[in-house]
């Protein structure tokens, strides 16, 4: 049996679509665009929001990824400033021309300007933010140390309030209620409800960057129910003649991993995609 001439493991997409996404990736990577979601994809899960940060291997594939793609964009529920800082995204070289979609899509960084643009804040949030205390101590949820910590720092624009580590079901009604009162909508996720302005979505964002930047083909990875509206618009990309590659990062989230082209384990194993494609290009 001879040996791989290749250092990283490029994975077999599990569905036709997925192995036409894939091929045409190779194919025409400079017509490619390579968009991934932050928390759980390039970065693990972990207790406190505060200390999530990139895998070491993400960065060093990614910089040696973008220069061979269209667009390499990172698609993300948090503010597009927290992403780059977590994600240790800013000045490095290779990805000079990176994006940051945060917020949903709401806010987008630019590597080569350095600067985050976006919407004015929603006033639902700060609405909302201030009525959550009662919406918490009505709904029975003690508000620790943590929580209060978090709260202070809540970000005012366009804003996400969120709770987390309650019972869940329980905040779900009281949430969605809070939600409606102030023209804002649920994302639930793994371990997290938040609180959004309406109109945005990472599959209008993702859609909105593909056909922005004429790609003939995309690879998303995600691994929450945040992703889905992602996922569904590379579905419509590939009805539209654009080939795609759904990759879901972990089993977490059932509802995404049954949608996706390739499961993978978690973010070691996307930066192991994302190096392996970088070598094959
Ligand atoms: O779109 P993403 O990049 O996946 O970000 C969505 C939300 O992720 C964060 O929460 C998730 O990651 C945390 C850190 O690992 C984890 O503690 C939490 O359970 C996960 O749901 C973040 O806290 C949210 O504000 C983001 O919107």
């Amino acid at each position: 049996m001879g040996s791989s001439p290749y250092a990283h493991t490029l994975p077999t997409p599990s569905t036709p679509a997925g192995r036409d996404g894939l091929a045409a990736v190779l194919d025409r990577p400079a017509e490619t665009v390579v968009a991934l979601d932050f928390d759980g994809t390039l970065a693990e899960i972990v207790p406190d929001p505060e200390q999530a940060r990139a895998h070491e291997r993400v960065v060093p594939a990614l910089a040696r990824l973008a220069p061979r793609v269209a667009s390499v964009a990172v698609v993300t529920g948090r503010p597009a400033g927290t992403a780059v800082r977590y994600g240790g995204f800013a000045g490095v070289p290779g990805l000079d021309h990176l994006v940051v979609l945060g917020h949903y899509g709401a806010e987008r960084w630019d590597a080569a300007t350095g600067t985050v643009t976006g919407p004015a804040a929603h006033p639902g949030v700060a609405a909302a933010r201030a009525e959550l205390p009662g919406v918490l101590e009505a709904a029975g949820v003690r508000q620790g140390p943590g929580s209060r910590r978090r709260a202070g720092r809540w970000p005012s624009t366009p804003g996400a309030p969120t709770t987390r580590r309650a019972p869940f079901e329980a905040l779900r009604e009281p949430m969605a209620s809070l939600a409606s009162r102030h023209g804002l909508v649920l994302e639930p996720g793994r371990l997290v409800l938040e609180l959004r302005p309406p109109g945005m979505d990472k599959g209008v964002a993702l859609d909105a960057h593909v056909r922005r930047s004429g790609a003939g083909a995309v690879l998303y990875a995600g691994d929450d129910l945040g992703d889905l509206a992602a996922f569904a618009a590379v579905g419509k990309l590939r009805s539209d003649g654009v080939p795609g590659l759904l990759v879901c990062s972990g089993s977490e989230v059932p509802e995404l991993a049954e949608r996706a082209d390739l499961v993978l384990p978690g973010p070691a194993a996307v930066a192991e995609l994302l190096a392996a494609l970088a070598e094959r290009l």
